[in-house]
């Protein structure tokens, strides 16, 4: 059993919008009662279609949102009683890596600047060299560090984010859609070189995608979310996926339109809302199996450690 880094029990999360000039205030659940246990070392993919929660998650991971409910442990400490300056010395152990390396780098500072700032903003002082070092780790040539982002390739600019994120040697990175605005021969090296990081740093990974085939091939196991919830924890990417969900979204594939991220193919019916989910299964409504007790009854993931899901009829 590999020792646990990050435990979350219960976590959930509401958000209040409208109450405007002529709106109502809603509340919607973004992230609904997930438990989870992330190990040293592990890369654990999260999937699910555009809104249900992926980022959020990370958000919580990272407390930089604050949980409605529920506790956060990083390393045996609980990230949720935390006081803010004792906050800040453990968030120097995590850090993340944006969707898009292009508007994660202000235009105006060199690479040099870009990269010295973790350090300036916890207080620590820049060994000469570091820079250089940085560079060089992420297979970028240390002649770059006078260069501005807009010199350099998309893949270059990622490699940039992400030996910003890697600055002050985290243990936990969120990696959130790393590769999904590069090329997909681009996409591959990015990819290698995060394993080659983590092999090289012990580092562990929360690996957000749309892209399945990337998530088979990196991540050692799968958080399947369907509107704020956990539908299945796949054990590793070879074993077959029981929910229906997860079974759908294999043999399909995602919109390209990032906006529009909903499963092609394979479902029909309408997602529920957010704002009104219904007393049962959530996907009851797309569900090609639900019957009368997935309509009236939650489910909830099944004892099974090894590979959970919350299902009345898994496959
Ligand atoms: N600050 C916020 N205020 C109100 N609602 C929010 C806020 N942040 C996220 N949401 C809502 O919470 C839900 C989950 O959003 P989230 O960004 O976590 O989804 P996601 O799975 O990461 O989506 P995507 O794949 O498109 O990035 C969405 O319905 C979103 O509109």
């Amino acid at each position: 059993m590999i020792p646990a880094l990050v435990q979350i029990d219960g976590l959930t999360k509401r958000f209040q919008t409208g109450g405007g000039f002529l709106s109502r205030p809603r509340a919607m659940l973004a992230v609904r009662d997930v438990s989870l246990t992330i190990g040293k070392g592990e890369v654990l993919g999260v999937v699910g279609e555009s809104g249900c929660g992926k980022s959020t998650l990370a958000r919580l991971v990272l407390r930089l949102i604050e949980p409605t409910s529920g506790r956060i442990s990083f390393d045996g400490t609980d990230l949720t009683g935390l006081a803010p300056a004792a906050l800040r010395q453990m968030r120097r152990r995590m850090a993340m890596v944006f969707q898009d390396p292009y508007s994660s780098l202000d235009p105006r500072y060199s690479l040099a600047e870009v990269l010295a700032e973790p350090f300036r903003v916890h207080g620590q002082a820049l060994p000469p060299g570091t820079v250089e070092a940085m560079l060089e780790a992420v297979g970028l040539p240390a002649t770059l560090a006078a260069s501005h982002p807009h010199q350099l390739s998309g893949g270059q600019r990622q490699r940039v984010g992400i030996a910003r994120a890697l600055a002050l040697r985290p243990d936990f990175v969120v990696l959130d859609e790393p590769t999904a605005s590069l090329d997909v021969s681009i996409q591959a090296q990015i990819i290698a070189l995060l394993a080659d990081l983590r092999d090289r740093l012990g580092l562990t990974y929360l690996f957000i995608s749309h892209d399945l085939g990337l998530v088979r091939y990196f991540c050692d196991r799968v958080l399947v979310m369907y509107l704020g919830a956990v539908v299945e924890v796949l054990p590793d990417t070879r074993t077959a996926p029981r929910h229906p969900y997860t079974r759908a979204l294999m043999q399909s594939n995602f919109a390209p339109d990032p906006s529009q991220r909903r499963v092609i193919a394979a479902l029909t019916g309408e997602i529920a809302s957010p704002f009104a989910l219904p007393p049962g299964c959530a996907f009851a409504t797309r569900c090609p199996l639900a019957s009368d007790r997935c309509r009236a009854e939650r489910p909830v993931l099944s004892d099974d450690p090894a590979h959970p899901v919350a299902c009345f009829h898994p496959q």
